[in-house]
């Protein structure tokens, strides 16, 4: 389970600038649960996901994963928790590490045991394996320098990379938004095959509508820092594409410059 509690997000405090990007935000979702966020621009979604990693800090309220109360505990602490895949696909991996490199620091994340340790016998095995189902033949790259991929291809192992250590919790920032469509679609149905693999409790901002009625039981819309929609069972399998951009639409008060992108 993870909790967001009363959660506020302000940055710039004090200043000119001052922001409030999160605004007493509640937010509970069960174990194994996979929820899709959306939002316009600067809604507050990649500040969300920043503050259950713990890059961003609460300026008021909780953030509890399990039992724990993480609020206070910084990125590298709940690095054990939290997996994530970013919106680039070269801020996942190290370029100048192999591919097999790569996936035993991963299968470390979040332990103090080193690289070696991570390498030895069965591990190997395991990551052939995890690597082979993919379906890309990169099974047979593992000492290739991750740098040499398409960004689809380190996209796609990032994911798995994110699922080798023990983590409860996977964020996804726009992880597909980068890639072409037939291998973001790849991605996709790789992220929701994982996901339910590892019952992990994720959260993915996309601003795709289609996107985030396709995956998932449960979508969440942000605006000006508020959970202004949360959708889920009969509920959400009974909302199109076009619902969905009509009631982005009724919350942003305006029209959208973009539908072709939401509609995707
Ligand atoms: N480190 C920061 N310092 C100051 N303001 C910030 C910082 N990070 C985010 N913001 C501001 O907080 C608000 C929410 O930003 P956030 O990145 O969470 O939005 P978003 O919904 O992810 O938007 P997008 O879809 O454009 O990525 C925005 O107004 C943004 O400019």
């Amino acid at each position: 389970m993870i909790r967001v509690e009363d959660l506020g997000i302000t940055f710039g405090r004090g200043t000119p600038l001052e922001k409030r990007a999160l605004d007493h935000v509640d937010l509970a979702i069960a174990d194994g649960t996979f929820v899709t966020v959306i939002g316009s621009n600067g809604a507050g979604k990649s500040t969300l996901l920043g503050a259950l990693a713990g890059d961003v800090q609460a300026t008021r309220g909780r953030v509890l994963i399990g039992d724990t109360d993480v609020t206070r505990w910084s990125t590298t602490r709940r690095a054990a928790l939290v997996a994530r895949v970013f919106q680039d696909p070269l801020a996942g991996s190290c370029a100048d590490l192999t591919i097999e490199e790569n996936m035993a620091l991963a299968a470390g994340r979040g332990s103090r045991r080193g690289l070696g340790h991570a390498l030895t016998g069965a591990r190997h095995a395991a990551f052939v394996e995890r690597i082979a189902s993919l379906g890309l033949g990169l099974e047979n790259r593992l000492k290739d320098r991750m740098g040499l991929l398409s960004g689809g291809q380190r996209q796609a192992l990032s994911l798995v990379m994110a699922t080798l250590a023990p983590s409860k919790v996977l964020l996804l920032d726009e992880h597909t938004a980068a890639l072409d469509p037939h291998m973001a679609d790849f991605v996709l149905d790789l992220t929701a095959r994982l996901v339910a693999e590892h019952r992990l409790t994720t959260l993915m901002v996309t601003h795709s509508m289609k996107q985030a009625l396709s995956v998932g039981q449960r979508t969440i819309m942000l605006h000006e820092g508020n959970i202004v929609l949360d959708v889920s069972g009969t509920e959400r399998a009974g909302l199109g594409v076009d619902d969905l951009v009509a009631m982005f639409r009724k919350v942003r008060g305006q029209e959208i410059e973009d539908d072709a992108l939401l509609m995707d």
